[in-house]
């Protein structure tokens, strides 16, 4: 089945998001590549739409976030795009106080999870805010980090209004706060398409049921289990999972029961509550470190056991 690319912009307000998107979009354009774009802004009015192309198909969220508020919306727009239109990428412009793992949460929704393709998370940091970030309250200069820390590339933007020594400072602070991405530095956003291009491992031991994202920085893993599950030893796999594994969400069946279950897992608290509909009993698990491997047998062992015979 082909997947869908998702890529997320994410970047603290004014940070340049708008005007790499524009960049970018042109040069999907001459690439022939067919492009859809949500843009969400916290406000009511839309603002950066003109900045998209009139053949682009565009969705917006307004007047919320897409990672709190609008999660429900944002599903049904990207449902909806893969429904109308042939695409091979999306991209999602949040707005700038999102947080990239509550947008790519909201983007693996279980029933749209196997169509998608997590491709990237680009963080755009604007060189002078980052200077001054210290004058923000405590919660956004925590966003800021967090939009750094998880992204797979940092683009360091408006390094036109900083000099050389503060922009290899900052740099190197990027750095400390995210070894593995891949920081740019820019003016006005403008790359180099080769620059985006992270170093992708090869999708092993993939198969029908299971899709394994491995290039990200913040991995995740598809599975689905053909049969209902031992809720006691899927218990204890939860209790003894590693603390990386930050999200789970899905279907799942358990064999005491003829219900499907909505499961939930955040942060080391898990939740299941009536489905109400039969679904495919698919699981979406969002973490850092996650080695699909491992976690495919540990599933499957969980599956083969919960078959058999008591
Ligand atoms: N000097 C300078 N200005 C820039 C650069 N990149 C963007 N800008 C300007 O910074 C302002 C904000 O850029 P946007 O692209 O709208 O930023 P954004 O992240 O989309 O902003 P929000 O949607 O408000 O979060 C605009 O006036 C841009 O022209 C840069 O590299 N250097």
């Amino acid at each position: 089945m082909k997947k869908v690319e998702i890529i997320i912009l994410s970047g603290f307000l004014g940070s340049g998001k708008t005007t790499f998107l524009q960049k970018i979009l042109a040069k999907e354009q001459q690439a022939e590549r067919k492009v859809a774009v949500i843009m969400n802004e916290v406000g009511k009015v839309s603002i950066d739409s003109d900045s998209v192309p009139k053949e682009t198909p565009l969705k917006e969220l307004l007047n919320g976030c897409v990672c709190c508020t609008l999660s429900g919306e944002f599903e049904i727009q990207i449902a909806e795009l893969l429904r109308e239109y042939d695409l091979d990428v999306i991209y999602i412009e949040t707005t700038g106080v999102a947080h990239p793992i509550e947008v790519l949460d909201t983007c693996l929704s279980p029933l749209l999870a196997e169509k998608l393709k997590i491709r990237s998370i680009i963080t755009l940091v604007d060189a002078v805010s980052w200077i001054n970030r210290k004058k923000l309250r405590i919660p956004l200069q925590r966003l800021i980090i967090e939009q750094v820390k998880h992204a797979d590339i940092i683009l360091l933007n408006k390094v036109d209004c900083v000099s050389k020594h503060t922009q290899n400072c900052i740099e190197e602070e990027v750095r400390s706060i995210n070894p593995s991405g891949k920081i740019v530095p820019t003016v006005f956003a403008e790359v180099n398409v080769n620059e985006l291009i992270t170093s992708e491992k090869l999708e092993n031991g993939e198969h029908e049921k299971v899709h394994v994202t491995q290039h990200l920085h913040i991995k995740t893993y598809v599975h689905t289990f053909l049969h209902p599950i031992n809720q006691k030893l899927f218990e204890e796999f939860l209790k003894a999972m590693p603390d990386t594994i930050y999200r789970i969400k899905g279907y799942i069946r358990f064999t005491e029961s003829e219900e499907t279950l909505l499961f939930q897992y955040s942060y080391g608290m898990p939740f299941h509550t009536k489905a109400g509909l039969k679904m495919k009993n698919t699981l979406v698990f969002i973490g850092d470190d996650i080695d699909h491997d491992i976690l495919q047998k540990i599933l499957n062992d969980i599956e083969k056991k919960s078959i058999l015979p008591i």
